[in-house]
């Protein structure tokens, strides 16, 4: 069939219009890019002149046990301000709404029986961080490869679990945003019981707050769906706190005649996992 001239000039049209549909989608990528970098840029260079290059993980052992670490102020007021900056701006399509009311995004790829699937990589805002546990001397013998983002309004918690097998059992938490207490228990019995822990750590914002051994491969590990953290000052009952010396509490906080505080959630926590996935090779 011949090819009329008008055909001809209107299938070039055709493919004029849709280079150009092609051009301006590409211009609209890169300025979603540059925006992104212009909310990623002053995290990288806050936390890069801020974070500190050497820890001695043993300096930072919560006394009386040699399964959990809490190393306050690990990232700066400012270095916090930017990050939450990124978290609340870039990749808000990843929420995922737990029915417990908690939130959360899931980076570095799905976590199966045998390792990671669908590996993808950390934002540079998390990589950053992975990198510098790593070089620090924080995390052990490898670099962190997977971040879970919670979000806690006032009043949410995460049930008692454990992480399982699929991770190397080394886990760091950044808290960011607000404080909140995290406990441990040995058994679920008697769970919703506000007694019998194990133990109880209050994780400050831009805390990070490491658990290992036993606390990971044996116990339970939760957060309370309340609305206040109730902190004793006394060592002798089920309000104690592991790490009370080890915080700001009770220089912010002036206890009751009954020698409880009460420290009410008020903000959004925002709380990141950091842990490492083994692949099934390793
Ligand atoms: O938000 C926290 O501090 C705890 C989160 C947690 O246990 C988890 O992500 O497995
Ligand atoms: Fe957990």
């Amino acid at each position: 069939m011949a090819i009329s001239l008008k055909n001809i000039k209107s299938l070039v049209k055709k493919k004029q219009q849709q280079n150009q549909i092609v051009e301006e989608v590409k211009q609209e990528e890169l300025k979603t890019t540059l925006n992104q970098q212009e909310i990623i840029q002053p995290f990288l260079d806050s936390f890069s002149i801020n974070a500190v290059k050497q820890f001695d993980i043993e300096d930072f052992k919560v006394k009386g046990t040699d399964q959990a670490y809490y190393i306050k102020n690990y990232i700066s007021i400012e270095s916090e301000q930017h990050l939450l900056n990124c978290i609340t701006k870039l990749d808000q399509d990843r929420w995922f709404e737990m029915k417990s009311g908690r939130a959360l995004k899931r980076y570095g790829g799905e976590v199966g029986s045998n390792g990671l699937l669908n590996q993808e990589s950390l934002p540079s805002y998390f990589e950053i961080i992975a990198q510098n546990l790593s070089d620090s001397g924080i995390f052990p013998e490898y670099k962190p490869n997977h971040v879970l983002l919670n979000k806690y309004r006032p009043g949410d918690g995460i049930f008692a679990h454990k992480d399982g097998p699929s991770y190397f059992p080394f886990v760091c938490i950044l808290s960011l945003n607000s404080g909140i207490i995290l406990y441990v228990k040995e058994t679920l019995e008697g769970l919703n019981e506000r007694k019998n822990y194990r133990a109880r750590f209050y994780l400050e914002p831009r805390s990070l707050f490491i658990f290992t051994q036993t606390h990971y491969d044996t116990h339970f590990h939760g957060i309370d769906e309340d609305l206040e953290d109730v902190v004793s000052i006394k060592n002798d009952n089920d309000f104690k706190v592991d790490n009370l010396e080890m915080t700001d509490i009770l220089q912010t906080y002036q206890a009751g005649e009954d020698g409880l505080i009460h420290i009410p959630r008020v903000e959004e926590r925002l709380s990141l996992t950091i842990r490492y996935v083994p692949s099934l090779q390793e």
